[in-house]
């Protein structure tokens, strides 16, 4: 049986704006109050996906959500007719406004954990919204991305969904933003490596000062069992709480992993050479580490191009290529870095490079915008056929993003009640395109 990884990417919403919601996101920060452009954030999205069904490989995407989220903004007080709600939430707590209305969930490496069914005790594929309890207005997703998800991957037979965990600090989870799977063959077992930034029960460890750690050990070892992984298939591994402090907010800003190889910073990790060979341990197959020196990329570099936010896919003619954000070339040390990485005999042949700029001016790199999900070719079969990207997909959605997008966007204009109209058509119309049935709350 064949089998493939296949990336799940994020459309982005209409309400796609910067709005500094991410304490320890640098760019989410530093482009705060920037007017966005929703129309060519979902298009550069599009294109990138597009690219990728085009090399051969299974590509999806995942639906957003529906902002503003008038519900969230209901139960916190806010009350009247729709406008009114708007209004008020505009002039008593703007933030709260912009929380309820960020296309936030266009980065579904946060969406969930995946584990594939070859990893599995029960052999299905099994899927854990993360809870992004760290931050407000991402807190509010676990829900409706648990609709998207069973809507897309909906056959119980082969499709295991659990919910996210318990809404606490102790039990943040990032989903597969935090989460990288090492294998010889897709389809065989692999290992699993959970990276956390903190121990949130045992206050001795160590933990970032400045910015928080928004994954725990202890959602990633909940999420481990619930997804009956065996723990000779597990590594849980610290993130280095110094690089958090420099804007490493998630694992995949500073490593990131495909089959054979694992391509991370040198300050990436605490304890890193015993974790490493606790992998070369417990998965028996030739493995590349590739670890890039401070010397070569500085931390700060590292964080403002996004190296590491890069995919890893390997092409059906089994060579690997980086899909990396236009940042990477136009960074020099970065750009001179890739360059080499093609001369050091690793399976890596190739780079890409996309313009992914709207997206990455919230800290979003191509890698936040997909989740992967390792399947055989049963199981593919076994996905929403609608969800899956092909020539008619891409012009569907195309034409959809020109008829209900605007391509302008500043905070202000959040509070417009008629963005609420626009975006629920767009969204209704979407769940037809994408066969999803009712997984917004205004359509139930
Ligand atoms: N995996 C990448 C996630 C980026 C995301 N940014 C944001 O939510 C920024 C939103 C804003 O500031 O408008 C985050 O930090 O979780």
């Amino acid at each position: 049986m064949k089998h493939f990884e296949a990336n799940f990417d994020g459309l982005v919403g209409p309400t796609h704006n910067y709005a500094g919601l991410s304490f320890g996101n640098v760019a989410s920060l530093s482009n705060a109050a920037l007017v966005s452009n929703p129309k060519a954030a979902a298009k550069q999205g599009l294109q990138k996906a597009k690219a990728l069904a085009d090399m051969g490989m299974v590509q999806g995407m995942l639906a957003p959500q529906e902002r503003p989220d008038l519900y969230t903004l209901r139960r916190i007080g806010f009350s009247g007719s729709d406008a009114n709600v708007l209004k008020q939430a505009a002039k008593e707590a703007p933030m709260l406004l912009n929380a309820c209305c960020s296309a936030s969930s266009m980065w579904t490496a946060n969406a969930a954990t995946v584990s594939p069914s070859a990893d599995t005790r029960d052999g299905k594929l099994h899927f854990t919204p993360a809870n992004l309890v760290d931050k407000l207005h991402r807190s509010i997703e676990p829900l409706t991305t648990g609709r998207i998800l069973t809507a897309t991957f909906s056959d119980p037979h082969y499709f295991h969904h659990h919910s996210h965990l318990p809404e606490h600090n102790s039990f943040g989870d990032e989903g597969a933003a935090n989460h990288t799977r090492l294998c010889n063959e897709y389809g065989h077992a692999g290992v699993e490596l959970f990276v956390y930034g903190q121990e949130a029960t045992n206050p001795n460890t160590p933990k970032p000062q400045k910015y928080p750690a928004r994954q725990t050990l202890e959602a990633s070892m909940a999420v481990a069992r619930l997804h009956q992984l065996e723990e000779d298939n597990c590594v849980f591994i610290q993130q280095n709480p110094d690089v958090i402090d420099q804007g490493v907010f998630h694992n995949d800003v500073i490593a990131v992993g495909n089959q054979n190889v694992l391509f991370y910073h040198e300050q990436a990790f605490l304890n890193t050479q015993h974790k490493i060979d606790e992998i070369k341990r417990k998965l028996d197959t030739e493995l590349y580490f590739i670890e890039v020196p401070t010397a070569k990329v500085a931390i700060n570099d590292a964080v403002k191009s996004y190296l590491f936010n890069t995919q890893i896919i390997t092409l059906p003619s089994g060579e690997m290529a980086i899909i990396a954000p236009t940042d990477c070339q136009e960074n020099p040390a970065v750009f001179a870095y890739l360059n080499e990485l093609l001369t050091l005999n690793t399976p890596i042949k190739q780079v890409l490079y996309f313009d992914v700029k709207q997206s990455m001016q919230n800290g979003g790199g191509p890698a936040c915008l997909r989740l992967r999900v390792a399947m055989n070719e049963m199981e593919v079969a076994a996905v929403n056929q609608h969800t899956l990207m092909n020539d008619a997909l891409f012009s569907r959605l195309n034409l959809w993003v020109d008829k209900h997008y605007r391509d302008r966007l500043t905070t202000q204009d959040l509070a417009d009640p008629q963005l609420i109209i626009e975006s629920r058509t767009a969204l209704d119309e979407l769940t037809q395109i994408m066969k999803l049935g009712s997984v917004y709350q205004f359509q139930r």
